[in-house]
């Protein structure tokens, strides 16, 4: 038989199973949704029975927590119903398709404050990338700059000298952490060679972080008058972060600039946006929808990777494996992104502040997968450019011609033409009247741009692929103090409420756009600050209860003690087999499920709050940007894996409330239980009491032992102590009515 004349079969790019746990979970949700309903059954029961107003009225707000954590856990049965795990194989890539033909890839890395976010570590960022194996001509860099500052230009100046050196010497020892500062802080041969680039790394490195320190670039380090020029553009008069013309700048051109072996340099753009005091500039939004017009002006290439500035390249294989999807590689024929995991570096054992996120970014991700593809989740994504200009099936022509994503740049990218053009599109003013952030690009009205625009897009009709290799595509750092992760997660839930409160509201439009399950998805998150009411009841009322010597809970014996008994262990039990399973530990379970009641105790409730001010015109705080600076005692104690209290947050108040009432109300709850020789009756207060004592510990340790200045402020202790006590009164008043 002649095998020459048959075709080739093509080698598979990627593999996809189901996994057998979905069976499992489709056959708990039945059987969990009937112990719910029953749980109701009880209430009702209870609040018919009810016989004063007061139990009454106690017997309510327990029903309207359960209805809530109810509404609550049918939103998380969307993640469960269908997961899938994924393997790709970039090996076989290029049996496919030609290393000549991969298609060109815009990558953007956005950073907006130099003291912050160190420039340093957004520069390792981009050389990160600049590295990534791939033909090098066909990458671009651009970097945008909400800062405005001299000082990240200059990072990147020195950058596009040291990457010279740095690319080739990736490429050709085969190195696989191209991030420079993890490659050192590796344990890499020590060889001339390697020695060698660490010094130019420490020279660059070492100028850079003086620059940040003096807050100015020195002039000595200013070796050209091109350099002047660019340097002098900052320190005109009226120049602010808030407030300046748009800056862009050419710092490596593909065309003529050549690495330290004669092969072609990735492009690398600086771009920092036109802003102006009263015009909103919405952001991350704002900044990568300026990054799409520059790069449309510029290179237009059909990929699109978005990163954080803290988060590097892990893998210099992992463009090519978001190319074993796109575009129209997958079985998902309308796929417009291929969402890698963020996944961290730091973390402490414990990971006490639960950063990894592992079931937003890991375990929901797979079950979206197996609908119609994950969430976009701000860094680690590779778009279609495509997927920015309307729904598969419905184009939305850009004012510009030149910005349609099928638009071929003949001109080089520092030609005077294609200069104006991009200072045009980066103006403040340019998207008045314009599609942009409403139907094209990222979309504005949510402080979570992120999970907003891939809700969006996915409402369109575009798909979407989770990548999650073994060894992680991306490194990102992770906030290591309290009031860091208070802050950030009080920004997601102000601006998860947007979403779910706006015109697109998962619920009603979601549901109808993509269909129930993955509407129940978005809505899970978009309204996850209600988790607050709920759990704000059960860190309070049982324990005030229990103080007063009042039972609000069936007894041991009685037949809806197990059903409360069943509904806890079944659904902490499967959060921590679910939870360990996806590669983690007891102890970080532990400091996820503490986290989620801290969450929903606090950054819920203010970032609901805000959320409120928001909505009513009320000034309020707007995007505070994650400190991505280790302060060296700070690190060491995170490492040791303490909270950090240190600043004095009202965010602090609810916490500490709880934590102190819970532990008098476990201790009173003993004598309680000895004076009225009654066990039974209050075992469920003292269990939860308790568990919230366990869960606090940190809490009591910061207010009473510790003297390092991380420590629970005074104030704060005294506040919450206090207001104990008022509560305390309150409830013996109400209570015994
Ligand atoms: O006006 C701004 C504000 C922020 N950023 C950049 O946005 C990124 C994310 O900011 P960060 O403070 O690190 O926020 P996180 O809460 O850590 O980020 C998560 O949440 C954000 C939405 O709130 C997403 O954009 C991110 O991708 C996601 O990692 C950083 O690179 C910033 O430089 C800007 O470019 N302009
Ligand atoms: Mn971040």
């Amino acid at each position: 038989m002649n095998t020459a004349a048959m075709p080739r079969p093509t080698p598979p790019l990627h593999s996809l199973r189901p996994l057998r746990r979905r069976h499992f979970n489709r056959l708990l949700a039945a059987v969990y949704a009937s112990a719910i309903l029953s749980l109701f059954y009880h209430h009702i029961l209870k609040l018919l029975h009810s016989t004063t107003l007061v139990s009454f009225f106690v017997s309510f707000l327990l029903f309207i927590s359960d209805v809530v954590l109810a509404y609550m856990w049918s939103t998380t049965q969307a993640f469960h119903m269908n997961p899938v795990h994924r393997q790709v194989f970039p090996e076989n890539l290029q049996k496919v398709l030609d290393r000549k033909d991969f298609p060109a890839m815009d990558i953007f890395i956005c950073t907006a404050d130099p003291f912050k976010e160190p420039p340093i570590n957004v520069v390792n960022t981009a050389l990160s990338v600049m590295a990534y194996d791939y033909p090098t001509e066909k990458l671009s860099v651009y970097v945008s700059d909400d800062g405005g500052s001299e000082l990240t230009m200059f990072a990147f100046m020195e950058a596009a000298k040291f990457g010279k050196q740095w690319v080739p010497f990736c490429r050709e020892n085969n190195i696989t952490d191209r991030c420079p500062n993890a490659f050192f802080t590796s344990n890499y041969a020590l060889n001339p060679n390697t020695m060698e680039i660490k010094m130019m790394y420490e020279r660059m490195k070492t100028k850079v972080e003086g620059a940040v320190e003096r807050g100015k670039v020195k002039e000595e380090y200013i070796c050209s008058e091109e350099e002047g020029q660019v340097v002098s553009q900052y320190r005109t008069k009226d120049f602010s972060p808030q407030n300046h013309p748009s800056v862009i700048q050419v710092l490596l051109n593909s065309k003529t600039d050549v690495d330290s072996t004669g092969v072609a340099m990735p492009n690398l753009i600086y771009v920092s946006r036109e802003k102006s005091n009263n015009i909103p500039h919405n952001f991350k939004a704002g900044a990568l929808n300026v990054l799409l017009r520059v790069s449309a002006s510029m290179t237009n290439s059909p990929i699109v990777l978005t990163l954080d500035c803290d988060m590097y390249s892990n893998d210099p294989l992992t463009a090519q494996k978001a190319l074993c999807y796109l575009p129209n590689r997958s079985n998902r024929p309308n796929c417009g992104y291929v969402q890698f995991p963020q996944r961290f570096y730091g973390l402490n054992n414990a990971d006490i502040y639960a950063s990894e996120y592992k079931r937003l970014f890991r375990i929901h991700s797979i079950g979206m997968d197996g609908l119609n593809g994950p969430s976009y989740v701000g860094t680690g994504c590779f778009f279609l450019r495509r997927v920015f200009f309307g729904a598969p099936s419905l184009y939305v022509e850009p004012e510009t011609p030149e910005l349609a994503p099928d638009h071929i740049v003949d001109k080089p990218i520092n030609s005077r033409e294609v200069l104006s053009l991009a200072h045009h599109v980066a103006g403040c003013n340019y998207e008045n009247r314009t599609n942009w952030g409403s139907k094209m690009g990222f979309r504005y009205g949510s402080l979570v741009e992120d999970y907003y625009t891939g809700y969006r897009l996915q409402s369109e009709g575009w798909q979407s692929i989770f990548c999650d290799p073994s060894r992680p595509a991306f490194l990102g750092s992770v906030p290591i103090s309290f009031n860091d992760a208070l802050n950030q997660n009080k920004r997601w839930y102000i601006g998860l409420l947007e979403m779910g409160f706006s015109r697109y509201s998962p619920s009603t439009f979601g549901i109808r756009a993509i269909g129930v399950l993955m509407g129940q998805c978005y809505a899970y998150y978009a309204f996850s600050a209600i988790w607050s009411f709920p759990i704000t009841i059960y860190a309070f009322l049982p324990s005030l209860a229990l103080l007063q010597g009042i039972p609000i809970f069936p007894k041991v014996y009685q037949p809806s003690f197990y059903l409360y008994a069943f509904l806890f262990l079944v659904a902490y039990g499967q959060d921590c087999v679910d939870f360990i399973s996806a590669q983690s530990t007891f102890q970080r379970w532990w400091s996820d499920q503490r986290m989620w009641v801290i969450r929903a105790l606090s950054p819920f409730v203010f970032g609901t709050i805000e959320f409120v001010m928001k909505r009513l015109g009320l000034p309020t705080h707007e995007f505070i940007v994650t400190s991505k600076v280790m302060d060296a005692e700070l690190s060491r104690r995170y490492d040791e894996g303490m909270f950090e209290f240190g600043v004095a947050s009202p965010m602090l108040v609810p916490l500490g409330t709880a934590a102190i009432l819970n532990l008098m109300a476990f201790l009173g709850g003993l004598v309680v239980i000895l004076k009225e020789r009654s066990f039974g009756g209050f075992f469920i207060q003292m269990f939860i009491a308790g568990f919230g004592v366990i869960n606090s510990l940190p809490f009591y340790e910061a207010m009473v032992l510790r003297r390092d200045s991380g420590r629970m402020p005074t104030k704060i202790t005294f506040t919450c102590a206090l207001l104990v006590g008022l509560l305390y009164g309150i409830a013996s008043f109400v209570l015994k009515i």
